[in-house]
């Protein structure tokens, strides 16, 4: 069986790492648009068209366009903008997220990738949640560092042309685009304290989420409640602490899907940080809507990534 995949955006930085994880393999064929006309309404709704399923790698408005332009027409959808991340029409694209995850995912016709940061964030949150160690009324507070390629083409080509600082911090108003997501796929109830930040390297993130902690959410508590949360996942670790030092490196796992979880801290001075880092075009986007691909079209959840 052979799919025909449109990837709408293709010459954007996610369109184009989704590209070179599916140009090779032999079960799908990529609809190509005249890229003189890929920003042509015309040109994308005969894609879409012909398409079993396209990727929207958009800005969030084109990415609303985009579902315009598809309607009517027997084409699934994976959007890796923020639009549909807390619609309810749309099912959450992270696997891993909980028990029937997956298999909401296989069988939806709209599927939104989660954001980078939020990735992160939803996927230390949500199993502490689920646990009882984290309460959905509790202050949190996540920080965050990103590669630059997070900020998409404008962002690259400040660091490319040499201008850009070596690290800044924004999102300062707390109205970054990933909070409600984060707070509606996690129940939080209180908006966290979001402080996400960039660096100055191409990809790669580490999210924060510091705890304080008491007799029952204990390092090993946290742990554990990770650990069993993502037993047997493919593409969620949850490591010792010890396994990885005194520092985490956000480009440790650039150039795959995984995504590496660990719990550092004292339990004697009562002070904890849940660490999770992953790339952000790996897990973060493209890996990411890869792998919802594979799952969607009941494929080897694991090709191409
Ligand atoms: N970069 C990242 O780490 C992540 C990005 N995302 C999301 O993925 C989406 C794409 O981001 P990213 O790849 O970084 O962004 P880029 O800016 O790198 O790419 C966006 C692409 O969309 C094209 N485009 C814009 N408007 C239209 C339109 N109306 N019709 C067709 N094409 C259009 C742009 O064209 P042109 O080449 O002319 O500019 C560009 O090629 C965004 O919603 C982003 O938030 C999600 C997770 C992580
Ligand atoms: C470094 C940087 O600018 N990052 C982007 C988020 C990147 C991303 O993943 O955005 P979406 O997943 O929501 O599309 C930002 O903070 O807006």
């Amino acid at each position: 069986m052979e799919y025909s995949i449109f990837i709408d955006g293709e010459a954007g930085t996610t369109g184009l790492q989704i590209r070179e994880r599916l140009e090779s393999r032999e079960e799908i064929r990529l609809i190509q648009v005249d890229p003189a006309r890929r920003k042509d309404a015309d040109a994308r709704r005969e894609a879409f068209a012909e398409a079993d399923l396209a990727i929207l790698c958009l800005p969030d408005e084109a990415a609303r366009e985009a579902v315009e332009l598809a309607r009517g027409l027997d084409v699934r959808l994976i959007d890796a903008s923020t639009a549909h991340r807390v619609d309810e029409r749309w099912t959450f694209g992270f696997p891993e997220l909980a028990a029937d995850q997956r298999d909401r995912i296989a069988s939806a016709r709209l599927v939104s990738n989660p954001g980078c940061y939020s990735t992160g964030a939803i996927a230390m949150i949500a199993p502490l949640i689920a646990a009882g160690l984290v309460d959905e009324d509790e202050y949190l507070a996540i920080n965050a560092v990103s590669g630059y390629s997070g900020g998409g083409k404008a962002l690259i080509a400040e660091y490319e042309d040499g201008g850009a600082p070596d690290h800044f911090v924004y999102g300062l108003n707390q109205r970054h685009k990933h909070i409600p997501e984060i707070m509606v796929h996690t129940g939080l109830r209180v908006q966290p304290i979001f402080a996400p930040s960039v660096g100055n390297f191409a990809q790669g993130m580490a999210v924060q989420l510091p705890l304080h902690l008491d007799e029952q959410r204990t390092t090993a508590a946290l742990f554990e409640a990770l650990a069993d949360h993502y037993a047997g996942q493919q593409f969620v670790e949850v490591v010792e602490a010890g396994e990885i030092g005194a520092r985490i490196v956000p480009t440790d796992l650039n150039g795959t899907n995984m995504m590496r979880i660990s719990v550092h801290g004292d339990d004697d001075n009562g002070c904890a940080t849940v660490v999770a880092v992953l790339d952000n075009l790996g897990k973060g986007a493209s890996g990411a809507a890869v792998q919802n691909l594979n799952i969607m079209l009941d494929l080897d959840e694991e090709a191409g990534l």
